[in-house]
């Protein structure tokens, strides 16, 4: 016969339909469970769960106890049942989609309050080249192959794999013609490489990459410090690329870095970014991504930047990236949803920093990316269950916790569902 012991458990419940008052929920739950535990304690989560503590008497300890909550849940209508346990590193943590996605609610003043967010939003997943371009020790060639392996299954549609830069300049990307010759054949994404010269894009051709980006500055200082050049050669390079990209029907991305800020120069004027911009459309990109390259902008820079460049370039043809030195690359991406941006950049677990900008950090985090569209109702076809697996891949491959605080929060979350 087993001992009789008191189990205690916290429990998160979270709402299937829009949140009751606190106090109606814990009623509701104090008498679900009165007639099988004690209920200790619970307290408010957020607005769309609820903690509660629970002890019982056990015999059977720990799981029976959790068998029991089980069969008590599994009839009560009002909480969501959809609970999906996943084991990672970093812990184990249940969610489902369900749980983020916007109430028809929110659905009905989204326009009053957000003005044009876009229905569906476009991710380029920069991790594996802005991600890990700055990282200082040399990262095995099959461990940036299982990260775009990762990343890709989880539903992104654009990842950015690699350089073809000098690896004198960039040693760990060395390894670019690896990486593309093992991952060419993916099928159902997007793998575009940086290319900075003619040089670089003919060896990215040859290795297989089927898209290149060129990436220009809009501050002299920055070009020259990154690529060695100004902004006028720069350019003229990059028009060799795409002149050369036309001819293989090779699919050009342009980048535009330092839109507000630049680290030696500081504030950079909207202007200056329009002009870039437009002289990179004009020599045929497809797309031009406009890089907050140190992390400096507020809504208050990107707002005026956004202005500027839509003036010149069509708006759906640009894409926002932002670093999170200054922890305001949601803000910014929020507001830049609202002009009507529909693609954002970002790099799973925040990983990142240009080498040529020191003192910057990450890119935003793709999981908080992803968790706020989510929220918004806004679909990006990311499964974040499986993004989640990338990031952790990554970050136990680094020996360092995520960048991304919704990583981390789900993570937590786990440390209380592992409890169940
Ligand atoms: C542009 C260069 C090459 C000029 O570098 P350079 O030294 O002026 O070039 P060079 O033509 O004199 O060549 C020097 C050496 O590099 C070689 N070389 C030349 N080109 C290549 C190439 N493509 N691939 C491989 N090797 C190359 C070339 O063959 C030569 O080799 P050596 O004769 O000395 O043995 C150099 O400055 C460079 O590679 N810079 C890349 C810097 C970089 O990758 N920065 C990070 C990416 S940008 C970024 O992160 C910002 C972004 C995009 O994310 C957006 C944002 O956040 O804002």
């Amino acid at each position: 016969m087993l001992a009789s012991k008191v189990t205690k458990k916290t429990l998160r419940w979270r709402f299937r339909t829009r949140p009751l008052a606190f106090e109606e929920q814990f009623d509701l739950l104090a008498s679900r469970f009165s007639s099988s535990f004690s209920v200790a304690r619970s307290f408010r989560a957020d607005n769309t769960s609820i903690l509660i503590n629970l002890s019982k008497d056990t015999e059977g300890g720990a799981f029976q106890l959790r068998r029991q909550m089980r069969r008590d849940s599994s009839c009560n209508p009002l909480f969501n049942q959809d609970h999906r346990v996943v084991r990672t590193s970093i812990g184990s943590f249940s969610l489902s989609n369900r749980y983020y996605r916007s109430h028809g609610h929110l659905e009905d003043i989204k326009d009053k309050f957000l003005g044009s967010v876009p229905e569906v939003v476009k991710i380029v997943e920069v991790g594996p080249r802005d991600g890990l371009q700055n990282e200082k020790t040399i990262i095995p060639t099959e461990v940036k192959v299982e990260l775009i392996k990762l990343l890709v299954s989880s539903g992104l549609p654009v990842v950015e794999a690699t350089s073809f830069v000098s690896p004198k300049w960039v040693p760990q990307l060395a390894d670019g013609k690896d990486v593309i010759e093992a991952v060419r054949n993916l099928t159902g994404v997007r793998l575009p490489v940086l290319t900075p010269n003619l040089k670089g894009f003919e060896a990215a051709v040859a290795a297989g990459a089927k898209e290149v980006a060129i990436f220009a500055a809009a501050s002299e200082s920055f070009s020259r410090s990154n690529i060695n050049c100004s902004i006028g050669d720069s350019l003229s390079r990059y028009r060799d690329v795409a002149l050369a990209a036309k001819r293989h029907s090779i699919p050009v991305r342009g980048y535009v870095s330092c839109v507000v800020g630049c680290p030696i120069e500081g504030a950079v004027s909207p202007s200056k970014a329009a002009h870039v911009a437009k002289e990179l459309v004009d020599m045929g990109c497809f797309e031009i991504s406009l890089g907050d390259t140190i992390g400096v902008g507020t809504p208050g820079t990107v707002i005026p930047m956004l202005d500027a460049v839509t003036q010149v370039v069509p708006v759906e043809r640009l894409a926002v990236h932002f670093h999170d030195t200054y922890g305001q690359a949601l803000s910014n991406i929020l507001v830049s949803l609202q002009m009507g941006i529909s693609i954002v950049d970002s790099s799973v677990s925040g990983l990142g920093g240009c080498p040529y900008a020191k003192g910057a950090s990450g890119n935003v985090a793709t999981e908080d990316v992803i968790y706020m569209l989510n929220g918004l109702g806004v679909k990006t076809n990311v499964d974040l269950r499986k993004l989640l697996l990338a990031g952790d891949f990554i970050c136990k491959h680094l020996g360092r916790p995520s960048g991304s605080k919704a990583a981390i929060a789900l993570s937590r979350t786990t440390a209380t569902a592992s409890k169940l």
